[in-house]
């Protein structure tokens, strides 16, 4: 007989969950069930109903009659504000912190109402700091966390949780709070949710990131077209199954374009400085996929809107094809043959009102010169093949985009960009929010302009992805290129320990990767001689050959 342990009991249980919004059901008849000291994966496709049951439970969205839940056997009113002694704590990625608060008053402002407010400074901070110790959160409280790393951040956030349900709440939710985090800023959270979970905390954790499911989850549910498609213990999972479960076939592989061997230089950038940039260097030739990436702080999320000249530009000079791209100037920009998205599609670049062709085609982004702007079905025509290739749901090219989920939204944009025949692509955080089949889907694209002997330089705090798709990485400290890794270089692990390799304020290096009279740099460039920092961590290979959406 069997000796297998008893399930652990169950937090949450909903059953047949359901939801319709005008002409869209977004979920249907999904039962869920979530365990103390369990972290539970809740994965799908954008679109796929992921935020619509968080909603729910949120009380933000009313339910379609029939749907119930408990809550530690108690019936729970769906699309009721959930109350305090219920113990539930929502973590989005807006973290809802004062970010000119210090840590002491973000915690008290959880805490404050819950009738603690007589307790003085002196006691708030020592309650602060047991807390932070306790949760082993390595964060000076005193300090206003606009000075804090988004991973202490979204720590923060969770012990103000914790705080707030008197040590443990029973039910916390996480809505992909990886989404910008850098990865050892991952391994941090993934740490205090272990210690949550040892706590008897049950854990429902919303995820792009297939690897994350495997590092810190126990079982794993994954929604399709709003209905409950799987619910398996992760370790009888493997990674092509999951991808199976997610896209409901098999999975296309990444086979990555062969770029032609280009020499001709495409973009020059040199001494740019603006914002967190002291000095941003580069060369791409024609036919590279070049990454940036740093700490928020470094100035890495900042560099590409800098080149293209979306952001004012305190010095240094940006060549296309040896022609000035001026600062200031986003239409010159294009027309020279520079396409730029920003990290926050969804803010900067959409508008919610109107249609998702139109938000594609945007008028004055033509995708061949002569025409400016373009009727609603030559729009139709120029997105549907856009909305296939991402696997935009719904496909409806005149659906208004503020009711499109929010990785669907960010597809749509950034089909936008890589539509126009530009000569070079910025991108910053291409695939943020963007699930694994379109993720594979957006490399092909960048594969693919780069084979076409055009080039593409994108952000990213993802490792995994600039081990997959990058022929180079530059790291920046301190506002400052430090280091270039090249191709044969790439590993997760060295370009985490390059990114939080602590240097001299006047340590440099010859960053521009191919012209060494383009900057004053004088010292060695790290990435050929000091292999020192990476060798503590696990050197993981590149995954260039392998689904990226691993
Ligand atoms: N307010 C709304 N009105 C109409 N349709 C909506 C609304 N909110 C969501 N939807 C639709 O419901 C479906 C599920 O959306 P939801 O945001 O839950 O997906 P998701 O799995 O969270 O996606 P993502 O990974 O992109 O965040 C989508 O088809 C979406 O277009």
């Amino acid at each position: 007989m069997s000796t297998a342990a008893a399930p652990a009991r169950t937090v949450l249980g909903i059953s047949s969950l359901s939801k319709t919004f005008p002409a869209q059901r977004a979920l249907a008849d999904v039962d869920l069930e979530v365990r103390a000291g369990e972290v539970h994966c809740l994965l799908g496709q954008n679109g796929s109903g992921k935020s619509t049951l968080i909603k729910v439970l949120a009380g933000y969205h009313t339910p379609d009659p029939g749907s119930a839940a408990t809550l530690n056997g108690v019936p729970l009113a769906l699309g009721s504000r959930i109350t305090r002694e219920q113990a539930v704590a929502f973590i989005h990625q807006d973290l809802g912190l004062v970010t000119e608060f210090d840590a002491v008053d973000n915690l008290a402002l959880g805490s404050r109402y819950a009738g603690r407010w007589w307790l003085s400074e002196r006691r708030e901070l020592r309650a602060a700091q047991r807390l932070l110790a306790e949760l082993e959160i390595e964060l000076d409280p005193g300090r206003p966390i606009r000075e804090a790393t988004p991973g202490q951040r979204t720590m923060l956030a969770i012990a103000r949780a914790v705080a707030a349900t008197d040590g443990a709440p029973a039910l916390l939710v996480l809505d992909e709070p990886t989404a910008s985090l850098p990865q050892h800023q991952v391994e941090q959270l993934f740490g205090l949710m272990r210690r949550l979970r040892e706590r008897g905390t049950a854990v429902l954790y919303v995820t792009h990131r297939l690897r994350e499911v495997f590092a810190v989850g126990d079982r794993v549910t994954v929604l399709r077209d709003g209905r409950r498609i799987s619910t398996e213990p992760v370790e009888n999972m493997d990674h092509d199954k999951l991808i199976r479960l997610i896209i409901g076939r098999e999975p296309a592989g990444f086979a990555p374009a062969l770029p032609t061997a280009g020499t001709e230089t495409l973009l020059k950038a040199t001494g740019v400085s603006g914002g967190q940039v002291a000095d941003f260097s580069v060369q791409v030739r024609a036919g590279e996929i070049v990454g940036v990436t740093g700490l928020v702080g470094s100035g890495f999320d900042q560099a590409l809107g800098l080149t293209f000249g979306a952001r004012p530009r305190a010095a240094g000079e940006v060549t296309l094809g040896g022609r000035p791209i001026v600062a200031g100037r986003p239409d010159r920009s294009i027309d020279a043959g520079i396409a730029y998205a920003p990290a926050d599609r969804k803010g900067l670049s959409t508008i919610q009102e109107w249609t998702a062709r139109e938000n594609v085609t945007l008028p004055r982004l033509p995708a061949t010169r002569k025409a400016r702007w373009l009727g609603p079905r030559a729009e139709r025509r120029a997105v549907r093949p856009w909305i296939r290739r991402l696997n935009v749901m719904p496909a409806d090219p005149d659906r208004q985009l503020a009711l499109l989920s929010g990785g669907n939204q960010q597809k749509l944009v950034l089909a936008r960009w890589m539509r126009l025949d530009a000569k070079v692509l910025l991108l910053d955080e291409p695939t943020s929010g963007v699930d694994a089949g379109a993720t594979a889907a957006i490399y092909d694209v960048l594969a693919g302009v780069a084979a076409e002997g055009r080039a593409v330089v994108l952000s990213s705090s993802d490792a995994e992805e600039l081990c997959a798709v990058c022929d180079r990485v530059l790291v920046m400290r301190q506002g400052v290129v430090r280091t270039v890794l090249a191709k044969q270089d790439l590993s997760v692990a060295r370009i985490v320990s390059e990114t939080i390799r602590d240097s001299a304020p006047d340590d440099s290096a010859d960053c521009s990767g191919t012209d060494h009279s383009a900057a004053d740099h004088s010292a060695p460039d790290h990435s050929v001689t000091d292999h020192s920092a990476a060798d503590h961590q696990e050197d993981r290979p590149c995954l260039s050959n392998v689904d990226p959406a691993s």
